[in-house]
């Protein structure tokens, strides 16, 4: 598929996209939600890919939903076709590992989309912030409930209530990112995290994956209980039986996604 509104790259076993409407800093407007969702779909067919990167440019990661295109929604249009549809989540469905690479703006939508990553890296240039409630709506991407859960009620509801925006140090303090890097490296570390992912037991970075995201949807006991039961899984794999051994033979483990 042709993509007007993202840039689709593969570095070795890594699968980079980057948001690419520069004029409208990286506005998601509805055709490049579609693009995104497609290039999600592709990476996760492909075979090659074992880690996702998903980017922005310098100045904005995306400033949110492209409120030029919604503004003059219905009730009857937003609530008919389901607005911020099942594309917009396509990228928290993927069952690879998604890494957000964020610099400057990642507003609304944007902070959204980061959010549905597995983690953030921020640029120092990195700012957040949910700005719906400026322009007369609420958060509608998740940002009410995933911001909450990274950020606690207190900081949550400020951001929501105000629309205040956060730098990428106050982001890091409060674990909405796992941490900040010059902006001039962004791009480079996150390939190369994502390269160190890819390079691990796929099916068993699956299962971690799928491991950590129930301690969002469950309670202690039964998250651990699941956890537990995605443990002894790994044994049956090739993999586990590989990574030991190489641990006990001194050597790099060669891992055969099995
Ligand atoms: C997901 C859901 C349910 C909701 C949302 O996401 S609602 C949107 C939330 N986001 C915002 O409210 C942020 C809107 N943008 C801004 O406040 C500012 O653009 C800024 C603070 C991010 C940057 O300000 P700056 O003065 O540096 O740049 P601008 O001249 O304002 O913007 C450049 C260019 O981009 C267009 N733009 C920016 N954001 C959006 C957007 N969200 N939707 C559509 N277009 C956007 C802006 O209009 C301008 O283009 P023009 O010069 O052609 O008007």
């Amino acid at each position: 598929m042709p993509y007007e509104n993202i840039l689709v790259e593969t570095h070795g076993q890594v699968g980079l996209i980057k948001l690419n409407r520069p004029k409208a800093l990286n506005a998601l407007s509805d055709a490049l939600v579609t693009e995104l969702a497609a290039a999600v779909d592709a990476f996760e067919a492909d075979d090659e890919i074992g880690c996702i990167v998903l980017t922005g440019s310098e100045r904005a990661f995306a400033a949110g939903a492209d409120i030029k295109e919604m503004a003059n929604h219905s009730y009857m249009d937003v609530y008919l076709s389901d607005f911020i549809t099942k594309k917009w989540g396509r990228v928290a469905t993927a069952r690879k590992p998604v890494i957000a690479a964020v610099a400057g703006y990642a507003l609304g939508g944007g902070c959204e989309l980061a959010m549905m990553c597995d983690f953030i890296l921020a640029a120092d240039t990195a700012k957040f912030g949910q700005p719906e409630i400026t322009i007369g709506t609420i958060p509608g991407a998740g940002g009410t409930q995933r911001l909450t859960r990274f950020v606690g009620k207190s900081k949550a509801m400020e951001m929501v209530l105000t629309g205040r925006t956060i730098d990428a140090a106050e982001a890091e303090r409060c674990g909405l990112v796992s941490r900040i890097v010059p902006a001039a490296d962004l791009i480079e570390e996150a390939l190369k995290v994502a390269a160190r992912i890819a390079s691990l037991s796929r099916p068993v970075v699956m299962m971690a994956k799928e491991s950590v995201n129930r301690s969002y949807e469950t309670t202690l006991e039964e998250g651990i209980r699941f956890e537990r039961r995605l443990f002894h899984s790994t044994f049956a794999t090739e993999d586990q039986k590989e990574g030991m051994a190489a641990f006990t033979e001194k050597r790099e483990a060669n891992f055969r996604n099995r």
